[in-house]
């Protein structure tokens, strides 16, 4: 399994330009089998998911064209047929959001049988709600040895459906389900995450009739058929955070492209609340430490407007480093602090208790060998290594590979000296 290796304490400089939102990207390339027609994705993230979720569509009977146009990188989806509606566990298990073409299959066939599915093991993250929402649109859901078998062969009505509580997943599975539905469907208590806009906003410019999205009441009618479009996928505002963090504990000077500020405002707000120094315009923001070091400061996650969960593993890398200590509270995924014991081995000290972490700051971090236990987390590790003295090699990188394009060539261009070690590669006595 690849590693990455990094030698700490090079200060960045330089400009970092952020991807397309994975988050984004896979629900678009899962709503593109709501039509016959070609959907053009652009400003298309090429990792892991994207590849996996690839995969999966092509099972299912979508045909995918990848090439660097004139807008960037572009991926073009075309299922003129669904050949199969049968999505196995081997392709599901590896990836949450592979969960979503349930909803597109049963819409557009009336039958689907999606296999339970994986991700990162940050909690329990049943699918009861996702399941709820799509019987609640007429579908006959039964399940048997981890597998989903969905029903309506007459088609999906628009119902009234008021979420328990914010489910990103359930939000965005339910709203593509119901485009094609019969009649109105009203989302209440929906989640407002920038990611479901743009998929809305994708819904509309494929002839869908979506309105409200980015607030908690989503209104859709009903279509009887979605065509093709052109959509550019949202910036990554969870790369942008994990970059803007990593130009606060290197130190340096880093700016980040292609972004949209307002969507990580919260972090950049603690970050300032902190000590460093940020100026953004409509699409950079650029981040210096600030003289010395750090104040601690608290922070809890919470659904969008809130801090992002996604977040929470980075800006508590950061709070390693501050004067004093700093509470930060997780709200959203029962098993998000796996990050804390890999933290340890780099010299900071932080005690959990239940849904909170105590960050006791310490002058400096030390190079140590840390293990990826997730996406974010392992975000987490390699900005603690670009701030440690001394060499961070990070384990077990598939996870990193599933939600950040390039990030040894983006962290390079700004001077860090980090680079991937293949599975086969020994291990090094110093990067040169
Ligand atoms: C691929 C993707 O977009 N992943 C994001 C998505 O995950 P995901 O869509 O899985 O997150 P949800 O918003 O659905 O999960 C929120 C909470 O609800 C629970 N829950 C969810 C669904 C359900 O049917 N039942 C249930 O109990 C989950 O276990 C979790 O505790 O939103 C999360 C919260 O912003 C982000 O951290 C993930 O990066
Ligand atoms: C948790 C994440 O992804 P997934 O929901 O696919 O596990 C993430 O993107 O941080």
């Amino acid at each position: 399994m690849d590693r990455i290796a990094i030698e700490g304490g090079t200060p960045l400089f330089g400009d970092i330009p952020i991807s397309g939102a994975k988050n984004s990207a896979i629900k678009l390339m899962a709503a593109s089998l709501l039509t016959s027609e070609p959907l053009r994705l652009t400003n298309m993230p090429r990792l892991a998911d994207t590849r996996l979720l690839g995969r999966l569509l092509t099972r299912l009977g979508t045909q995918i064209t990848e090439s660097d146009g004139p807008d960037g990188q572009e991926t073009i989806l075309h299922t003129p047929e669904i050949t199969s509606a049968f999505a196995p566990y081997d392709l599901v298990r590896q990836m949450r959001a592979s969960f979503n073409v349930l909803g597109p299959l049963l819409a557009r066939t009336g039958h689907a049988k999606v296999s339970l599915p994986g991700g990162c093991t940050i909690g329990a993250r049943p699918v009861d709600l996702h399941l709820k929402a799509l019987e609640a649109l007429g579908a006959h859901i039964d399940m048997h040895e981890g597998y989903v078998f969905a029903q309506a062969p007459r088609g999906l009505k628009g119902a009234e459906i008021e979420f328990p509580f914010v489910s990103v997943g359930a939000t965005e599975h339910a709203l593509m389900a119901a485009t094609l539905a019969q009649g109105t469907t009203v989302f209440k208590n929906a989640a407002c995450e920038p990611e479901i806009e743009d998929l809305a906003l994708c819904l509309n410019a494929m002839g869908a009739k979506v309105s409200g999205a980015g607030t908690p009441t989503i209104v859709v009618e009903g279509v009887a058929s979605l065509h093709g479009a052109d959509w550019s996928v949202i910036c990554d505002r969870i790369e942008a955070g994990t970059y803007a963090v990593a130009g606060a504990m290197a130190g340096g000077e880093v700016r980040l492209t292609k972004v949209r500020p307002e969507l990580i405002q919260i972090l950049l707000d603690k970050m300032v609340e902190a000590g460093c120094e940020i100026s953004t315009t409509a699409d950079t923001v650029t981040i210096k430490r600030g003289a010395g070091r750090l104040k601690p400061v608290d922070v809890t996650t919470g659904v969008y407007p809130g801090f992002a969960t996604d977040l929470q593993a980075q800006f508590m890398a950061l709070m390693t480093m501050a004067d004093g200590e700093s509470v930060i509270r997780e709200t959203i995924f029962e098993n998000r602090f796996m990050h804390v014991p890999e933290l340890g081995r780099l010299g900071t000290d932080i005690t959990v208790h239940g849904p909170e972490a105590r960050v006791r700051g310490v002058e400096e971090l030390r190079g140590a060998q840390v293990m990826a236990t997730d996406l974010r987390a392992s975000a987490c590790l390699v900005i603690a290594g670009l701030a440690a003295r001394g060499e961070t090699v990070v384990n077990r990188v598939y996870h990193l590979d599933r939600g950040f394009e390039n990030l040894e060539g983006k962290l390079s261009a700004c001077g860090a000296k980090i680079k991937r070690l293949k599975s086969d590669d020994p291990m090094p006595e110093e990067l040169e």
